[in-house]
C-alpha cells in the first residue's frame, strides 16, 4: 500500500511516496530546470498547476526566502523523484502537498506524448487510488479558471522608488500586476525605474491619473484570454503610451492588437530554452514558464525573435507604436542572464518617447 497516488487524464494511477499530505488537483506540467526550485514554486504563473521536477533531486541548496519571487508557494502540488527534507518542510508550513519516488521520466514522457494534461494528487496514511481519482474528476482545465488574476494581483496598488544606487532615470512604470515575478519590479527599479504595480484589473482612470512613462504587463498564470481588462489597458494606451510586456504580458499585448493565442502541447519551462533573435542571428538561451503562445501576432506587431526548437513568438515589437514585448522571462531568477538588457531597452523606448513627444510639441 502506498500513501501517495497521481492520477492522470490519461486513465493511469501513479504510486509515490507522500512527503506532504493532502488532496489536490490541478494541469500537470515539468520544468526541466536544475537549479532554481524555490525560484519556480513562488513564481505566480504556476497557480493552478502541479509543477513536475525533471531534475532528480530537488533542495540540495537549502531554502531561502530572498531567492522567493513571491509571498507564497503557488503551484498546487509539487512532484519529484527526490525532495530534500528542508523543502518537504517548507512546503509543508505552507500546505502544498508534495510527492516522490515514482518515476518523473515517465510522468514527462506523458506530457510530452499526451499535451499538458490535468491530475488529482492524494497524499496521506489510507488514502486510495480513487481518492486521487475524485479530485482529477473535480480538476478544471487552465482556461475554465476565468478570474485566476484575483488569486495572484495584489489587491491595492504598491509603488516602490528606485533603488538607492541606481542611476537617475526618471521613468515611472505602471506595472499591471496579473501575477509578476518579484525580480521584473526589481529589474526595473535597480535600473532607476519607480515601478507602480497595479491590480491586474485596474481601469483606464486609474492608468491615466498615473500618468505613467510605460504601460508594463506582467507574466501571470493560465490563459490570456481571462485577462480582458489588462487587454482592455493595452487596447486603451497603445501609441500613447509605450508597452512593454513579459510572458502572459506578451500574450495580452498579442491580443489588444488583433493577434491571437493558444495552447501548446506541452508549453516551455525551463531555463535553457534557445532564443533566435531575427535581425542579429545571435541565439541567447533563456527562462521559460508558459504553457499558451501567439499564434498570429497581428497586423500591428513583428515577430523578432523565434524559439529554435519550434518557432514560436519569443519577441514581439513596434517601432511605430513603441511596443517591446518577451514570451521568455528576461529577468531569469532562476536561469541564465543573457537578455537583461530587455529592461535597459524598455528604459529606452521611455527616451525614445519623449523626445518624440518633446519634438511634437514645439
Ligand atoms: N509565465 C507566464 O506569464 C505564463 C503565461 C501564461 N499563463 C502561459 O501559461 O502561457
Amino acid at each position: 500500500m502506498s500513501d501517495a497516488y497521481v492520477a492522470l487524464e490519461d486513465g493511469r494511477v501513479v504510486e509515490a511516496r507522500g512527503r506532504v499530505p493532502g488532496r489536490t488537483r490541478g494541469e500537470l506540467v515539468f520544468t526541466t530546470a536544475y537549479t532554481g526550485y524555490e525560484e519556480s514554486l513562488t513564481d505566480p504563473s504556476y497557480e493552478e498547476q502541479v509543477l513536475t521536477f525533471s531534475y532528480p533531486l530537488i533542495g540540495n541548496y537549502g531554502v531561502r526566502d530572498e531567492r522567493f519571487e513571491s509571498d507564497r508557494v503557488h503551484p498546487r502540488a509539487a512532484v519529484a523523484r527526490e525532495f530534500t527534507d528542508e523543502v518537504v518542510e517548507w512546503l509543508a508550513d505552507e500546505g502544498v502537498p508534495a510527492v516522490d519516488h515514482l518515476d518523473t521520466r515517465d510522468l514527462v514522457t506523458a506530457i510530452r506524448e499526451g499535451g499538458a494534461m490535468k491530475c488529482g494528487i492524494a497524499v496521506g496514511e489510507g488514502v486510495t487510488p480513487e481518492d486521487a481519482k475524485a479530485e482529477l474528476a473535480e480538476c478544471k482545465g487552465m482556461s475554465e479558471h476565468m478570474d485566476i488574476g484575483a488569486q495572484v494581483s495584489v489587491d491595492a496598488s504598491e509603488t516602490y522608488e528606485p533603488d538607492a544606487d541606481a542611476p537617475d532615470v526618471d521613468a515611472e512604470v505602471a506595472l499591471i500586476d496579473c501575477g509578476a515575478k518579484g525580480s521584473i519590479r526589481s529589474s526595473l527599479t535597480e535600473r532607476g525605474a519607480t515601478v507602480h504595480v497595479l491590480p491586474y484589473d485596474t481601469t483606464s482612470e486609474t492608468v491615466a491619473d498615473l500618468d505613467p512613462d510605460v504601460l508594463f504587463v506582467s507574466n501571470g498564470p493560465g490563459d490570456p484570454a481571462n485577462f480582458g481588462a489588462a487587454q482592455a489597458l493595452v487596447e486603451e494606451f497603445v501609441g500613447e503610451v509605450p508597452v512593454a510586456g513579459i510572458c502572459l504580458g506578451q500574450q495580452v499585448v498579442a491580443r489588444a492588437l488583433g493577434g491571437t493565442t493558444e495552447k501548446m502541447d506541452f508549453g516551455h519551462r525551463g531555463v535553457n530554452q534557445p532564443v533566435r533573435d531575427l535581425d542579429s542571428g545571435k541565439v541567447v538561451m533563456t527562462t521559460q514558464n508558459h504553457g499558451y503562445t501567439v499564434g498570429d501576432p497581428g497586423p500591428e506587431l513583428d515577430v523578432t525573435q523565434v524559439n529554435v526548437n519550434d518557432d514560436t513568438a519569443e519577441g514581439l515589437e513596434s517601432d511605430e507604436l513603441g511596443v517591446l514585448t518577451r514570451q521568455y522571462h528576461p529577468e531569469a531568477n532562476p536561469g541564465p542572464h543573457d537578455s537583461l538588457g530587455f529592461f535597459d531597452d524598455v528604459l529606452e523606448l521611455v527616451e525614445t518617447d519623449r523626445a518624440r513627444k518633446l519634438a511634437a510639441s514645439d
